[in-house]
């Protein structure tokens, strides 16, 4: 626990700058959630930037949300100059699965840079396993618990560390599963949660070289904050609007009380 808090007091004593790639549903509350925690957002995808963007930021998120040819390009040029200057990278396959173009795409991005994390739901992380086709869209129609044994072959594969988000949260590596029993069901009812959790692994990786540990200090922040707004709010637009509140309001000490982790 005292490691969880440690990396939340990183995160605002030396606020990590984190480069963006992601897309133009969430843009803005990604960058909104990674001010409120203290964290600083860059919001970057020309290719005639991203690898002087890459170079002075402490991680890499790669959302491929909204694809077109034009950001792939970007997103490749970031990833190989993520691994070109160890920068840690979290990668958030959206819809994969839904179509075959997002398959491509996850694929050649994990080609090109394993990235240190994936965050995805668990539909997204069965497609990318190659087990099931369960994605609507960009929604999971699929509990987490189902998605374990596809986020245990990818982290096995990839030897990095495969977070399953929803109702409950799972990080996994090759070696561990944790779980996270925090969050709130109208987490599901605003667009762009998911991407918002994998930002917060790019936050807590900009701080945070072990990634396992990384990954569930992002998700348990999520799930506090999410904890945190529930009681506040009536329903997905002032969850929205707490939700900032409380991941800036957010300290060791409600974090200690309120997490319900085996980490
Ligand atoms: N029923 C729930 N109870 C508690 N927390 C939840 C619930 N559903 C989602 N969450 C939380 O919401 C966040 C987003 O997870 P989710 O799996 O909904 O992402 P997603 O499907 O990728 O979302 P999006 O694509 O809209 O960004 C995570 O922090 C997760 O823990
Ligand atoms: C709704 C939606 N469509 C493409 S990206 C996105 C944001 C949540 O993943
Ligand atoms: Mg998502």
């Amino acid at each position: 626990m005292s490691s969880i808090s440690e990396i939340l007091q990183k995160i605002r004593s030396k606020s990590p700058l984190v480069h963006n790639i992601t897309n133009y549903v969430v843009m803005n509350n990604t960058a909104n959630a990674l001010l409120a925690v203290g964290a600083s957002p860059v919001m970057a995808h020309a290719k005639e930037e991203v690898e002087d963007i890459v170079a002075i930021s402490s991680s890499l998120v790669i959302n491929m949300g909204t694809l077109s040819d034009k950001w792939v390009e970007s997103m490749l040029m970031a990833a190989a100059q993520a691994k070109a200057t160890n920068t840690p990278f979290v990668f958030d396959p959206v819809g994969v699965g839904a179509s075959a173009y997002r398959m491509e795409v996850a694929q050649k991005i994990i080609e090109t840079a394993i990235p240190n994390v994936i965050r995805g739901n668990a539909s997204e992380i069965m497609a990318l396993a190659k087990l099931t086709n369960s994605t609507k869209g960009v929604d999971s129609t699929i509990d987490t618990q189902d998605a374990i044994e596809g986020a245990s072959l990818l982290a096995k594969q990839l030897n990095n560390t495969v977070v399953i988000s929803g109702a409950i949260d799972y990080i996994i590596t090759a070696d561990t599963i944790s779980k996270i029993e925090n969050g709130s069901p109208l987490m599901a009812k605003i667009t762009g949660m998911g991407c918002t959790a994998t930002a917060m692994v790019g936050a807590c990786l900009g701080v945070e070289e072990n990634t396992h540990l990384a990954a569930v200090t992002a998700m348990v922040i999520m799930g506090v904050a999410g904890d945190m707004a529930n009681e506040k709010s009536a329903g997905p637009g002032s969850f929205q609007m707490n939700f900032y509140d409380s991941l800036y309001e957010l300290s060791p000490e409600v974090l200690a009380v309120k997490v319900k982790t085996n980490a």
